[in-house]
């Protein structure tokens, strides 16, 4: 840690000596002081003087990202694109207030996080901008000592809120996805073929879904072992996710089960191309270290609203026609015939 000295001259002129001290503050495990050190600032002030003399202290104490404007109106579009770690915005500017800054900022950023410190010299708009939401402020003139201080807790709860906000979003990627081949599993498959049911029962469209399973693949497990049925199943859904348009969803819900939802069908032979593409690019054998390994797979499918006119109709449709597709000799696709 470095530490400011304020030293003044006769003639009235100040300058600052910046010395190291040995006093190091604990932080949680989670945030270092590296990654505090690393985390991106943007001054705002529209003096260029106190831009740099800030500036100058920040990097003294050991911050690498710092970027500066002294425009105001441009921070809430600056933190949009660069989505900083902390602002210290100065309260009074002649174009904006720091009050306005902080309504653009929280409008323009979709985690309604604020990570701002206010710089001000007057008390008044120092409670007004943590009654809008600022984390914190900076006096002016500064205690340098207590601006370190200040910048560094803020930034660690910064730091904390955005490992928190990192962990709950790779949570609920998890909680949607299967693990092994990183597919959509039956919970966003389900999910998503609500919405898609729903749209196209607005637009009266038609919805294909097929049911895949693959075939012999018990015997992969049995005569290569399970880790090479696992890498084999990996390549499966990669073959599978290559074959099918982007908008298509592919998700694996059970052992070697996948579903492909296509939600832009016209008519049957837009669900039928598909379903021939994945028993094709199943049929090439599949390279593995125990050598090739040659497996198949059989399709069940159904349309909405002919074959399910809901998602469990739907999905039990094209379970049923998986089955006859099974019992007719497997590596074939079986359209559905009725109404479940
Ligand atoms: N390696 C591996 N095997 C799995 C996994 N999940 C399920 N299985 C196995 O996959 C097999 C699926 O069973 P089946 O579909 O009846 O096997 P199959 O040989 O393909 O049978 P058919 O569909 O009649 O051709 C079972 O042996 C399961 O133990 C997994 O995540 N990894």
């Amino acid at each position: 840690m470095i530490h400011c000295k304020k030293s003044t001259n006769e003639q009235g002129a100040s300058w600052y000596s910046l010395r190291p001290t040995s006093i190091e503050i604990g932080l949680p495990d989670m945030i270092g002081i590296d990654a505090i050190h690393d985390g991106h600032i943007l001054i705002v002030d529209d003096q260029p003087g106190n831009v740099t003399a800030l500036t100058g202290l920040l990097v003294a104490n050991g911050y690498r990202r710092i970027s500066t404007t002294t425009n105001g109106r441009a921070v809430a579009a600056m933190h949009r694109a660069h989505r900083y770690d902390l602002i210290l915005l100065d309260m009074h500017m002649p174009d904006i207030t720091g009050l306005e800054v902080m309504k653009q900022l929280r409008a323009a950023d979709p985690e309604h996080y604020l990570p701002v410190i206010v710089v001000t010299g007057d008390q008044h708009s120092r409670i007004a901008a943590l009654e809008a939401g600022a984390r914190d402020f900076i006096m002016k003139p500064y205690d340098f000592v207590e601006l370190d201080a200040r910048i560094r807790n803020t930034m660690e709860v910064r730091l904390l809120y955005k490992a928190v906000d990192e962990s709950r979003r790779l949570m609920e990627q998890q909680a949607q996805h299967d693990a092994l081949t990183g597919l959509p599993n039956r919970r966003l498959l389900l999910d998503r073929l609500e919405n898609t049911l729903e749209q196209a029962r607005r637009q009266q469209r038609q919805v294909g879904l097929l049911y895949m399973d693959l075939d012999g693949f018990k015997e992969v497990n049995d005569r290569y072992g399970h880790a090479c049925g696992d890498r084999l199943l990996v390549q499966v859904a990669e073959r599978v996710r290559n074959a099918v348009r982007r908008a298509d969803t592919v998700a694996r819900i059970g052992g070697d089960e996948f579903i492909v939802l296509l939600p832009e069908v016209c008519d049957v032979r837009d669900a039928e191309r598909p379903a021939e593409k994945l028993l094709n690019v199943l049929r090439e054998p599949f390279a593995m270290p125990e050598g090739d390994v040659q497996i198949s797979g059989s399709i069940g499918m159904a349309l909405y609203p002919d074959n399910g006119d809901d998602m469990e109709r739907l999905i039990a449709s094209a379970d049923t026609a998986l089955y006859s597709a099974k019992r007719a000799g497997k590596s074939r696709y079986e359209i559905a015939r009725s109404l479940q």
